[in-house]
């Protein structure tokens, strides 16, 4: 990875009087206008509340959120595109989403993110060509079958953590390399997809391997799970989902089916499980699981995304393991889709080279001495630490940077809506008080954990939650002299039925009920500016950027601290009506 030299910032006006500026994550509440969308013919349908935004479920709408609206009235409002493009995903049709969110807040730029990366390196054929797939997948062992291939990753067109077009390359690439065996192990996903899509997914995927498999090449599925409850856990949030995985995709431990179209049906029929919950599973043949990893044998994580990948690399790849017992630990040739976090070089091995995210701003406050905050609970916490940061664990400078995590619950969000929405109000406003930070971020998990359950009702307390903690700290920034800067990072409760794509009008099912959405939105997302009389008074947002998106964010801040925006970042929303020295002081 090529690293450009860090960079000075030039103070031109030191926040003085205890000033502080504070990013508020509203994660997934994503902004769009409350009577758009609304046609008679809706209002009509049957067992559906009168109000608008009940109607087309949109639960940032439906929800009481007095503060959020004070904020929307205000001049300092407008929003920002979150999604496509505008976050480095390679078109507008893919919905925004945290990783890229935060990458592109704490980067103040925009960079080519994972899915666009491994679209590139699939369609150059680089990524056959590195040290990691000769390493992994061209060695003679599993060209002469005395080891086997596999392929572990989430099973969906999604664009998030994965595409299937990703492992539909990755397997013809192994036929052509002349590999004889390769194990799949699919996670099921209904999260970025659909909630109930799996079996789109597992037709394709069975056509595509009846085409490719021959009699010098056997592909098959031999493990898999609902990816919430198996294998893609995130920040150490609950390992057992982990060590479930580990059990199924490598000692072949579970529950048995014929076939992984069988697991899933029958799994559904007993209970009727979302795609994302679903149990772990081994697919069974003769009487034995099809697929164990063995001692030598080659693994390959496809995803791209690096959140919910750390942890089963490090299940598959670390000696002094400690997170759970693994049982049996066979040395296997691991490779990752990308490198998923750029401080623990892990893992060693990958197939292609993650985006160069460089000069964050945390690494540039570092090099001007300021002092940072972040805070967030356990499910959101590296979004505002590792994504920030450009994809790194470490800190630059720790007696610089106060980190705070509150532990998430280990329950369905939809059970809690609130999550833990009141204790990080509590100590982001104890560290205003105690002046502990000049330039900080928090992070709200609600709108989107809550948002990807498809409950409409919780949905719409969690948005609730949100807005009391949000007043809470905006009380609290009047009297601490904080400038907040309130965003979200993409849609999710702002879409809780599945709209029409050119209509925008609600989809209903066979039964007359809505179709319930439980993945992100294409949807812009709220931006305001909020504190003081004279901020509103002597700055105003620029009129000219229409197109402006999260990347201008880190600019704004570092406006709003009276330091000269450096010319590699995305502008600054606001100008000064007067000389922003004097403005500042
Ligand atoms: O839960 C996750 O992993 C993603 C959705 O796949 O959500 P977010 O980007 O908001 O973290
Ligand atoms: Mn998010
Ligand atoms: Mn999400």
């Amino acid at each position: 990875m090529t690293q450009l030299k860090s960079f000075q910032l030039n103070r031109i006006s030191p926040l003085s009087g205890n000033k502080k500026i504070l990013t508020i994550v509203m994660d997934g509440v994503g902004y769009t206008n409350p009577n758009a969308n609304i046609t008679s013919e809706l209002k009509n349908q049957k067992g559906l509340l009168p109000s608008e935004a009940f109607i087309t479920g949109n639960a940032v709408n439906a929800a009481y959120t007095p503060n959020l609206d004070t904020l929307i009235s205000s001049s300092l409002f407008r929003t920002l595109k979150a999604h496509g493009t505008a976050v480095g995903l390679p078109s507008d049709d893919d919905m925004g989403n945290s990783e890229v969110g935060h990458n592109a807040l704490g980067a103040g730029r925009v960079f080519a993110q994972g899915a666009k990366l491994v679209n590139s390196a699939i369609h150059s054929g680089k990524i056959f060509e590195g040290i990691a797939w000769k390493q992994v997948v061209g060695r003679e062992e599993l060209k002469n079958k005395k080891n086997t291939l596999h392929l572990c990753g989430l099973l969906s067109d999604g664009n998030v953590h994965s595409h299937i077009d990703h492992l539909f390359a990755l397997i013809k690439g192994a036929k052509s390399e002349g590999v004889q065996k390769v194990r799949l192990h699919v996670l099921l996903d209904g999260r970025d997809v659909g909630p109930l899509t799996a079996t789109e997914y597992i037709l394709k995927l069975d056509s595509f391997l009846k085409e490719i498999n021959s009699n010098h090449f056997d592909c098959k599925v031999a493990s898999g799970g609902g990816r919430t409850f198996v294998t893609m856990d995130r920040y150490e949030s609950d390992w057992s989902i982990v060590e479930r995985g580990y059990q199924a995709h490598i000692l072949g431990e579970g529950r048995g089916f014929s076939s992984l179209l069988n697991a899933v049906e029958t799994l559904r029929q007993e209970k009727n499980y979302y795609d994302q919950d679903l149990p772990p599973f081994v697919i069974i043949d003769q009487g034995k699981p099809l697929g164990t990893v063995e001692e030598n044998d080659s693994f390959i994580f496809f995803n791209f995304r690096g959140d919910r990948a750390i942890e089963i690399s490090r299940a598959l790849t670390e000696q002094n393991f400690k997170s759970f017992p693994r049982k049996r630990f066979p040395k296997i040739y691991y490779a990752g889709m990308m490198q998923y976090d750029g401080d623990l070089k892990l893992p060693e091995l990958f197939l292609v080279t993650p985006p160069a995210i460089d000069r964050t701003l945390t690494e540039l406050l570092c090099n001007a001495s300021v002092k940072q905050f972040a805070c967030s609970e356990t499910q959101k916490f590296g979004h505002v630490t590792y994504f920030w940061n450009g994809n790194r664990s470490g800190k630059f400078n720790a007696e610089l940077e106060n980190y705070i995590e509150i532990p998430s619950d280990l329950i369905p969000f939809q059970e809690r809506p609130w999550m833990k929405s009141a204790e990080i109000a509590d100590i982001t406003i104890k560290n205003m008080y105690d002046n502990s930070f000049e330039i900080g971020r928090i992070n709200f998990a609600n709108g989107d954990m809550v948002g990807h359950s498809g409950d409409f009702a919780a949905a719409v307390l969690s948005v609730a939650a949100v807005d009391l903690a949000l007043g809470r700290i905006m009380k609290a920034a009047k009297e601490t002299n904080t400038i907040l800067i309130v965003v979200a990072d993409h849609g999710n409760a702002d879409e809780m039925y599945e709209l029409d794509k050119k209509t925008k009008k609600v989809i209903f099912d066979d039964n007359g009920k809505p179709k319930l959405k439980t993945s992100h939105t294409l949807a812009p997302v709220p931006c305001v500016i909020y504190n003081t009389e004279i901020l509103e008074k002597n700055v105003s947002l620029k009129t000219d950027m229409p197109n402006a998106g999260l990347a201008n964010i880190a600019s704004t801040i570092l406006d709003l601290a009276g330091f000269n925006t450096p010319d590699f970042y995305e502008p600054s929303l606001i100008e000064f009506n007067s000389e922003k020295k004097k403005i500042l002081k």
